[in-house]
């Protein structure tokens, strides 16, 4: 994996190099157990990749790895049963999978897209029954994407048009992107709290499809080429100007730090909480 120690994204690991702590104190102290982590999904592009950086920290053990069919109810009553589950599975069976966690009373980081305001509403009505219990749903765990939605939720009040492309892989299920959805939302509540009415367009003649999809008022373009793996523009316009800002993911290890971060933090964050960027300390 990357070396992402001088990274932010890395600081919330659990070892403390910063401790005064003499060698001797240091050598007597047993360290603390690993984290036992399960993935669900653990066949996929993202399953694989989070199982090898899990495999890779010291402080973290994988003890399941669930694919299609696996029980995952079987696998939470067991006595030895994990301390965080992490899904990257699909759409379909995401809610669910969070549903089954939180029944369990186990923490949960959810990166699998395709999440909606119903959806998210169950998870918080579950979680009332499970004071204590952390889901972190995240659409996107790559530093330059959380930043490239939060730099653009500080732009979009300054600008009368916005608009956001998305490219992917042409093997996702979900369009737009759960990246796209959330910085559409991000976009739209900054543009609200300003005051700032919609972004002009004259359309009154259009083919389907052809101005994107409406996302809390804010267009979306999805696009899926082969060759790419996840990447998102977000265009904003002045009269004379053009803003532009852009992630581009060239390899499921950017993700990794992200991941691992809500892993361990999951477990000190009771209730929902959606987006990394809360994990970040970039929005409260
Ligand atoms: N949050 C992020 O940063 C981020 C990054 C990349 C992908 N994703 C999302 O993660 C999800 C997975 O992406 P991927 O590229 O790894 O997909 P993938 O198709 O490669 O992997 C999905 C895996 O889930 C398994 N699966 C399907 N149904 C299951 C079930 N009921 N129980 C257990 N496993 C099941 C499949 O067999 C497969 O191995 C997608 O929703 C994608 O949008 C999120
Ligand atoms: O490869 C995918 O699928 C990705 N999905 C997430 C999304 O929908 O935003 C994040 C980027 C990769």
């Amino acid at each position: 994996m990357t070396d992402t120690s001088a990274s932010p994204v890395t600081s919330g690991a659990t070892s403390d190099t910063t401790s005064d702590t003499t060698s001797d104190e240091t050598s007597a102290a047993a360290p603390p157990a690993p984290l036992r982590v399960a993935v669900l999904g653990a066949g996929g592009r993202m399953g694989r990749q989070t199982v090898a950086a899990l495999d890779a920290a010291d402080d973290l053990r994988v003890v399941a790895r669930l694919g299609r069919g696996d029980d995952l109810a079987a696998l939470l009553a067991a006595v030895d049963r994990p301390d965080v589950v992490v899904d990257f599975t699909v759409p379909d069976v995401t809610l669910a999978h969070v549903l089954t966690c939180v029944a369990a009373r186990v923490h949960v980081v959810v990166g699998t897209t395709g999440w909606d305001d119903a959806a998210l509403d169950r998870v918080r009505a579950a979680l009332a029954d499970a004071p204590g219990t952390g889901v972190v749903v995240a659409p996107n765990f790559a530093l330059s994407a959380v930043l490239t939605m939060h730099v653009a939720a500080l732009a979009a009040p300054w600008f009368e048009s916005v608009e956001v492309v998305e490219l992917h892989h042409p093997d996702k299920l979900d369009a737009p992107s759960g990246t796209a959805r959330h910085t559409a939302a991000a976009i739209a509540a900054a543009r609200a709290a300003a005051g700032v009415g919609p972004s002009p367009d004259a359309t009154v003649h259009a083919t389907d499809g052809a101005r994107g999809a409406d996302v809390d008022g804010v267009r979306v373009h999805a696009v899926r080429l082969r060759g790419l793996v996840a990447h998102e523009e977000v265009l904003l316009g002045n009269p004379g100007e053009q803003l532009t800002i852009r992630t581009d993911t060239f390899d499921r290890s950017s993700f990794m730090p992200g991941v691992l971060l809500a892993v361990r933090q999951v477990g000190s964050r009771p209730g929902l909480t959606v987006g990394l960027e809360h994990l970040l300390g970039l929005v409260p």
